[in-house]
């Protein structure tokens, strides 16, 4: 079984203060963007894990990978054993802030779910999925959505029209839990609820890629930045090329720019390059759908 996830972009990002069980409660506005994760699901009596892609070696393939924890999870609540071999080819960045672990598990869950027929409903699968990650439920669902409490109660958010983004991809990852401390030492978040903010939530509405860009906003990004200064000029250098809106992408240290149209994605991801401000840049569009069967193991097989 071989299914797709895809990478998300916190387009807004309200972070209240840190909870006694060290979380934060969030108020974020995800959409699923077209750069994608594929994990193959063939049965095995040696089960285990392999991965491709241009960071593969920065993934640990124990048992603290999401995807084969996933894989054990869902096979412990449908009570089979996880006999399978799983196979990630990464398209995301490791450790980017653009959830790429976590399409990961949502994929190996919905693989796993095909292969043993386990009848898992959506809503048990997305339970299991907020027990791997706070981030692994968007990635099942895909689309645009709020995520409250951990980030990981959703609810769809209305949408129009397409997004194009240059994404500014760094080599060296940041660490989450690190970035939420960071959080915590320079601004501490306000009391209560935090909410998605209101002009974000209209702009998307109204289909207004220039009202979004102008909305774009992370609490996150000013611990990111403490982090990884040098993302100061990734950002500067993407708003000069003309992108109607930046932000560091959750956690960091991916920088996200909303470009007018493909064309000019293109056009700020080369702005990027010629500047030296990222270690790489792709183009990606959204939103897009979560977390997907593409093919079954004869299909995969026929393919050679
Ligand atoms: C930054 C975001 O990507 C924005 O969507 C997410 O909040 C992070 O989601 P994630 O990587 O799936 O995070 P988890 O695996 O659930 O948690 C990793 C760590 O991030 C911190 N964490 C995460 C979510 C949250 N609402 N508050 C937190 O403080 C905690 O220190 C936690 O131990
Ligand atoms: N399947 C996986 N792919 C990548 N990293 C994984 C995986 N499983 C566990 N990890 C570990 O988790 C860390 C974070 O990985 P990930 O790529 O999901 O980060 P991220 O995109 O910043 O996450 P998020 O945006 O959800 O905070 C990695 O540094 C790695 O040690």
């Amino acid at each position: 079984m071989c299914v797709r996830a895809p990478a998300k972009i916190n387009l807004g990002l309200a972070v209240g203060r840190r909870q006694a069980d060290g979380y934060h409660p969030l108020a974020t506005v995800f959409q699923a963007v077209s750069l994608y994760e594929e994990v193959t699901a063939t049965p095995s009596d040696e089960p285990g894990l392999t991965v491709s892609g241009p960071q593969a070696e920065r993934v640990p393939t124990d048992s603290s990978n999401l995807a084969l924890r996933a894989a054990h999870l869902l096979a412990e609540a449908a009570g089979v054993e996880p006999e399978v071999h799983l196979h990630l080819a990464k398209g995301v960045p490791v450790a980017g802030g653009m959830a790429g672990g976590s399409a990961d598990a949502a994929a190996a869950l919905v693989a796993c779910d095909a292969l043993w027929g386990t009848g898992m409903s959506r809503d048990q699968l997305l339970e299991l999925g907020a027990e791997l990650g706070s981030d692994v439920p968007f990635a099942l669902v895909g689309q645009t959505a709020v995520g409250r409490g951990r980030g990981h109660l959703l609810s769809p958010a209305m949408s129009r029209g397409e997004y194009h983004w240059a994404l500014g991809i760094q080599e060296q990852g940041l660490s989450t839990p690190q970035v939420y401390r960071t959080f915590d030492e320079i601004l501490g978040g306000v009391d209560g609820e935090p909410e998605p903010d209101r002009a974000l939530m209209q702009a998307l509405r109204s289909g207004d890629p220039e009202a979004v860009g102008a909305a774009l906003v992370n609490d996150l990004q000013p611990a990111a930045l403490e982090l990884a200064p040098h993302l100061v000029e990734t950002l500067v250098v993407a708003e000069e090329a003309g992108a109607l809106g930046v932000l560091v992408s959750g956690s960091g240290p991916t920088v996200a720019a909303l470009a007018r149209s493909q064309q000019h994605a293109t056009t700020v991801a080369a702005a990027m390059t010629a500047a030296g401000v990222a270690d790489d840049v792709r183009c990606a569009a959204g939103p897009v759908g979560g977390a997907r069967l593409v093919g079954s193991s004869v299909a995969h097989e026929g393919k050679g």
